[in-house]
């Protein structure tokens, strides 16, 4: 990795208050006894603040660090240099907090990318606006990059931070509610078989069936520990088991679980009646079909609710009547950021045959220039330089990262002015080679 405050430095609001800082990274600590867990302890603790979430207890922390451990986080934190006011928090809490941890993204076509995940970005209100997201992110992308990744990925808390980075949308997600009453009904039989199973052998089922999912979807990311805590209810969000989570488990015809969903029933004082979906996976189209029916059948109920639904969804074309679903909230996701154009541009698989040169801006310095890629429409795409050519289509290194996965459409992007055609017709021609063989979505926030 690069060295943060080298980097760090480099920024000219850094370097005013270079003096004021100093910036600390370091790897996830779970040992109670290791000296350093004191700073990671802390750590936590900042976050928390800075997600406007209660303070932690020392269990919830301890959880918290296993879980970053066995994921390889790698924490950065900002701290001040020298005394801080009487009575105020002390020094050894940063005031600004960075995480990261490198995990698989599915690029379409069952290909795999190693990406840099970044996640808890916070900075204390009283020290924001000076600089220290900026500093920490370029350090950190710039580091990234020199380990040989090709993509930087994260879920943002606001739309309008991390464009100025690079970051793209790339996936969307929607909340749905389903009334799972009389009219709901799906098209076509069960194909596999559901049962009820004690959230519990989620721990180890849930990672498995997930698996499916990462290997088949487009813009899946593979999930961190906290998943499998969250599905068995060994983990709620504020920390404790959460008792209320139920579970059932898809099987196929061989008797495999293939998918599942952890539920959990919002009460008799909400009406109507409401199960809340905690996790549903589905590793095949079947999995997925038969655990609706099955979330549909539950008696006492009148909905089911999710806050992490498709876009495009096939729930919709399966049901009778699909205006079962009340759809709202629809919302951007993951958000990439390319570090290396023709890495990842070879990285891809194309479904059509067909060439066209990009030229990429990047405000960041880092992943600028113009290329040439050439698809035969199967396994092989070359990519290569091409300065000094007339460019078929020009666009931000963010709008690139959008239509990477193949759910934004660059004739759309073109529309909006963020891509400009020097040749007609090449924003259509990049929609078709960046098509993949479903829609992306992503079930992994973090
Ligand atoms: C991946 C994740 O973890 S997403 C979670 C992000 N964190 C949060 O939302 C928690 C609450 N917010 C915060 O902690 C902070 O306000 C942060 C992290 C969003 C920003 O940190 P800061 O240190 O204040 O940002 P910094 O001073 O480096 O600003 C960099 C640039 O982004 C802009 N910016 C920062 N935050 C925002 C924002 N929320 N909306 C719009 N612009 C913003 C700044 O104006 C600045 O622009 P410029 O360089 O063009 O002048």
């Amino acid at each position: 990795m690069a060295d943060p405050n080298e980097s760090y430095s480099e920024t000219n609001s850094a370097e005013k208050y270079a003096e004021k800082y100093r910036v600390q990274q370091f790897p996830a600590v779970a040992d109670r006894e290791d000296p350093a867990y004191s700073r990671c302890a802390a750590w936590v603790q900042a976050v928390s603040h800075g997600f406007h979430q209660h303070r932690r207890d020392d269990d919830y922390i301890a959880k918290t660090l296993r879980a970053y451990r066995t994921d390889h986080r790698e924490l950065t934190g900002v701290y001040i240099n020298g005394e801080v006011p009487e009575h105020a928090v002390g020094p050894e809490v940063p005031v600004a907090t960075y995480a990261t941890m490198r995990k698989s993204l599915n690029i379409g076509f069952g290909r795999q990318l190693e990406s840099n995940l970044v996640t808890a970005v916070t900075v204390r209100g009283t020290h924001r606006r000076k600089g220290l997201l900026r500093g920490m992110i370029t350090a950190d992308l710039a580091g990234a990059k020199d380990d040989g990744l090709a993509m930087a990925a994260l879920t943002a808390s606001e739309g309008s931070i991390y464009g100025r980075f690079g970051f793209g949308v790339a996936t969307f997600e929607r909340s749905i509610k389903v009334d799972t009453g009389p009219r709901f009904r799906l098209r076509g039989l069960a194909t596999g078989t559901v049962e009820v199973a004690d959230p519990a052998v989620l721990l180890d089922v849930a990672p498995q069936v997930f698996d499916h999912v990462q290997r088949a979807t487009p813009g899946s990311v593979d999930r961190q520990e906290y998943y499998r805590l969250l599905a068995s209810g060994a983990i709620g969000h504020d920390g404790k088991p959460d008792t209320g989570v139920r579970s059932a488990l898809h099987y196929d015809a061989s008797g495999t679980p293939d998918g599942y969903v952890s539920y959990r029933f919002k009460g008799w004082d909400a009406k109507p009646y409401t199960m809340e979906i905690v996790d549903l996976v589905a590793g095949t189209n079947a999995a997925y079909l038969d655990l609706w029916r099955f979330l549909g059948s539950i008696d006492l109920i009148d909905q089911v609710t999710w806050a992490e639904a498709p876009v495009d969804d096939p729930l919709t074309w399966a049901l009778e009547d699909p205006r079962c679903i009340d759809s709202s909230d629809v919302r951007d996701m993951l958000w990439l950021r390319i570090l290396d154009v023709p890495a990842a541009l070879s990285a891809r698989r194309y479904p059509v045959a067909g060439k066209l040169v990009m030229e990429v801006s990047d405000t960041l310095g880092m992943a600028g220039g113009i290329w040439a890629l050439e698809s035969d429409g199967g396994a092989a795409a070359a990519v290569t330089e091409a300065s000094g050519r007339e460019p078929d289509l020009c666009m931000d290194v963010a709008d690139l990262a959008s239509i990477y996965l193949g759910a934004v459409s660059p004739v759309t992007l073109t529309a909006a002015g963020r891509m400009s055609e020097g040749k007609p017709g090449a924003a259509f021609a990049a929609q078709q080679l960046f098509a993949v063989e479903r829609p992306a979505h992503c079930l992994t926030h973090f």
